[in-house]
């Protein structure tokens, strides 16, 4: 493969690794985050198997595609206020295989399938860290926690099962031992509407963490999934002021609610694109509609485990929450029905069983051709959906200096037992376009999760 034509006429700026000070940030399927703290940015290395085969010109149209996707769909989905733009840069091979090699001793074993090989990656604000138009206000030290909400609103064809696809899916990840324990934590309670339900979600999340919270502290990743409950306890102490009898897991639940239900329209200059998200022909959000499936309900396979609870009610407007679950509600056909759609579809069938990511350009560069407009099909809109059913959002949180008046309009939260202010900041990140080929992967996972609740670990 041949990666040396400098692709700066799609915008890309040469990235020289040993002009900057780099640290490895994290990773999930499909991406290596460098972090440059310096200059609290990020760089996104798209990862590869030994089996994708993507010449240099796909790669860079591909690349440049997803920037373009998150820009233009993505920006006015969730609103300008929650999405920053990222740029392209572009690589040495060397610096490639340096990173390959440097990052061997650091990186989880079980994401070491897939490797750095493309010599191009996103440029991105650092989200781990308040902006400084915010941090101008605030004392030194800066908190992050970072969700992956999956999917917490589903069309009506599949909300028959008496547990959510999260929580069946647990039964997936206990039989092929990706996990040791259940999650605790239920998308369809963060998506409640019901403050009660929302905050026990939260407190789950934090005791249950798997690959859907993450917590950094200046930078740097404090707890997750391998770390323990007493490190929990030391990083909310390091965090919130002492208050004699006070829970810290709820303390810091109830800080994050706040923030995930606070209406950030109008705020840092964050202007809504015309109409806000919604647009026209999309389906709303309805949770009436659920009614009708009560009955069929109790048919399918029984967890050991209770049911998860489908009813909800309406979010507060401008929140991230709302705009996530809206996201999500943009298909209202689910899996199956879309599956359908697209074998019978001429002009999509052909990008069925590929996952290469120069497949993904066509349908992409259609969707930006037609915007957030009706004349998105049921497919794009699926496609669409997707994104916002595995996107993670970084919540940051700096208490604020004492008798700051200046800061009174900016979002804040409040630790009531301290009495304490925090601002706070909210990115969602991992907005690229999913390949047509997810549809298909999709059905398949969802079929393997029905065959792994037909006979449950226990
Ligand atoms: O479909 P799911 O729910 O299994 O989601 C996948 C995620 O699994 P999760 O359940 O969050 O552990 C999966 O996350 P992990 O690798 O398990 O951390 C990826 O996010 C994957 O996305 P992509 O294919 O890399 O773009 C996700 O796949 P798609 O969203 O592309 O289907
Ligand atoms: N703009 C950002 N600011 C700070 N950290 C970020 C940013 N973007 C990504 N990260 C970090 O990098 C990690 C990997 O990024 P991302 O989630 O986009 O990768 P992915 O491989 O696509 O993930 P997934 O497996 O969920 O699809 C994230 O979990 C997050 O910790």
């Amino acid at each position: 493969m041949d990666f040396s034509t400098p692709p700066e006429d799609l915008g890309a700026v040469k990235f020289v690794l040993a002009s900057h000070e780099w640290q490895y940030r994290g990773e999930g399927n499909a991406k290596i985050a460098i972090s440059l703290p310096a200059e609290k940015k990020v760089v996104l290395l798209p990862k590869s198997d030994k089996t994708d085969n993507i010449n240099n010109s796909d790669f860079w149209h591909w690349i440049s595609t997803n920037v373009k996707f998150i820009n233009c769909i993505m920006k006015p989905i969730f609103g300008d206020m929650f999405v920053s733009s990222p740029s392209l840069v572009y690589l040495s091979s060397y610096d490639i295989q340096l990173l390959n090699e440097t990052l061997a001793s650091v990186r989880p074993e079980k994401r070491k399938d897939k490797e750095l090989l493309l010599c191009g990656g996103e440029l991105c604000s650092d989200h781990v860290y308040l902006p400084s138009s915010l941090s101008a206000f605030c004392k030194s030290k800066s908190f992050c926690i970072e969700l992956k909400p999956k999917q917490g609103v589903f069309p009506l064809s599949e909300r028959q099962f008496r547990n959510c696809l999260f929580c069946r899916k647990q039964q997936l990840k206990m039989k092929e031992g990706l996990v040791c324990q259940k999650s605790l934590y239920c998308p369809l309670d963060l998506f409640s509407g019901s403050w009660e339900r929302m905050k026990n979600a939260l407190v789950s999340l934090l005791c249950s963490p798997q690959n859907n919270l993450r917590i950094f502290h200046d930078g740097c990743l404090v707890y997750d999934e391998d770390h323990s409950d007493s490190d929990l306890q030391k990083v909310l102490m390091e965090w919130l002021p002492s208050v004699p009898k006070s829970n810290l897991v709820e303390r810091i639940s109830s800080i994050l609610l706040q923030a995930l239900t606070k209406d950030f329209s109008g705020i840092e200059g964050g202007k809504e694109s015309p109409g806000g998200w919604v647009f026209e022909g999309a389906p709303p959000f309805d949770p009436e509609m659920e009614s009708h499936v009560y009955s069929t309900r109790d048919a399918l396979p029984h967890l050991p485990q209770p049911p998860c609870n489908y009813d909800s009610q309406e979010l507060p407007e401008g929140c991230i929450l709302r705009r996530l679950v809206e996201a999500q509600a943009v298909d209202n056909l689910g899996t199956a029905l879309v599956h359908d759609l697209l074998k019978s579809h001429q002009q999509y069938s052909i990008s069925m069983d590929y996952s290469l990511k120069s497949e993904s350009i066509n349908y992409v560069n259609n969707i930006l051709s037609k915007g957030c407009s009706s004349e998105l099909d049921p497919i794009e809109r699926y496609l669409i959906a997707a994104v916002a059913r595995d996107c993670s959002i970084l919540i940051t949180f700096q208490e604020l200096k004492e008798d700051c008046k200046e800061a009174q309009n900016l979002p804040q939260v409040v630790d009531e037992d301290s009495r304490t202010h925090f601002l706070c900041h909210i990115a969602a990140v991992d907005l690229e376009p999913k390949p047509m080929s997810c549809i298909n992967s999709q059905m398949k996972k969802k079929a393997s999760i029905l065959e792994a609740c037909q006979q449950p670990v226990l």
